[in-house]
């Protein structure tokens, strides 16, 4: 087995392709994500970015093409529950519905703990020491982190959903319209949490999501899908300014709220929305 260039790209994609019946969901995509990079996949509902994301982390089995994480192909589906692991070690996604992704008879700092029993050879005081970083890395305090989930905010939910993800020390971070379900100002200080996140830990992100202004704070790279084919690629500063195809400028025109800015620093300790109970 060859050891993955440490600045190489962590997941490739080549000729993906995916049919549900006579749609053609995904029409030959090609991907290249470097280690600590960003990547955005914009484009309309029903362009095919969920389905490239679900592909790549084995939730559906491509039609045709190649997926490769970390220098090992993920094309066809786990033979074992290691490989499974294994892959979970490589590649983790976040997903829009922050009320649909935690078990509610669970707390934020078990789930994370469940994660890195299953990842790391950790010991309890090794894992209760990790639970405590990732918390403070995603800005969750020590009673966020041992609340029900029902008592937390919906940014509060996608944070413990980005610290359970880190858990299992991923190369690369899916985030499937993981802001898209959050107020403008809250999703501002989660997206300002991800930047803190990629720069301290050198994870890459692949950014999937409909909103221009989004993409252009947190990727250094895009693509653009259009009926499961992609029609532009490059820059995302070049191609939102500049875009070459008319079906980009048609999105940019379309884009309900320009002008988005990040703060300069992310907030750590979720202030953003505080616990429903001290409402
Ligand atoms: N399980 C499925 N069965 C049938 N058709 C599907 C299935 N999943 C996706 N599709 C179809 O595949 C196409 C691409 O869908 P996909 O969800 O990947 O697009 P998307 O760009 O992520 O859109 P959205 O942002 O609305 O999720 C659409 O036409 C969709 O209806």
């Amino acid at each position: 087995m060859t050891t993955p260039d440490p600045r190489g790209p962590v997941l490739e994609v080549e000729g993906l392709r995916k049919t549900f019946g006579d749609v053609v969901a995904v029409a030959g995509v090609d991907l290249t994500l470097h280690a600590g990079g960003a990547l955005a996949v914009v484009g309309e509902s029903g362009s095919g970015k969920t389905t490239v994301a679900r592909m790549i982390v084995g939730l559906e089995r491509p039609a045709a093409g190649r997926i490769t994480a970390c220098g090992r192909d993920r094309s066809r589906p786990a033979r074992s529950a290691r490989e499974r692991r294994r892959r979970g070690g490589e590649v983790q996604i976040v997903f829009q519905d922050p009320y649909s992704s935690l078990d509610p008879r669970q707390s934020p700092a078990s789930a994370v703990e469940e994660v890195l029993r299953l990842h790391t050879s950790l010991d309890a005081a090794g894992r209760r020491g990790r639970v405590a970083e990732l918390a403070g890395l995603v800005g969750l305090d020590e009673r966020q982190m041992a609340a029900a989930p029902s008592r937390l905010s919906g940014g509060q939910r996608q944070r413990v959903a980005i610290a359970r993800a880190l858990a299992a020390e991923p190369r690369v971070l899916i985030l499937d319209e993981s802001v898209a379900a959050l107020d403008v100002s809250i999703q501002a200080q989660v997206l300002n949490v991800l930047a803190d996140v990629r720069e301290r830990t050198g994870v890459a992100y692949l950014f999937i999501s409909h909103d221009l202004a989004v993409v252009r704070q947190v990727t250094d790279d895009v693509v653009v899908m259009r009926g499961g084919a992609i029609v532009e690629r490059g820059p995302t500063a070049r191609v939102l300014d500049a875009p070459a195809h008319p079906y980009t400028r048609l999105l940019r025109e379309s884009v309900p709220r320009p002008g988005w800015r990040p703060a300069r620093r992310a907030l750590r300790t979720g202030q953003d929305d505080e616990l429903k109970e001290s409402r």
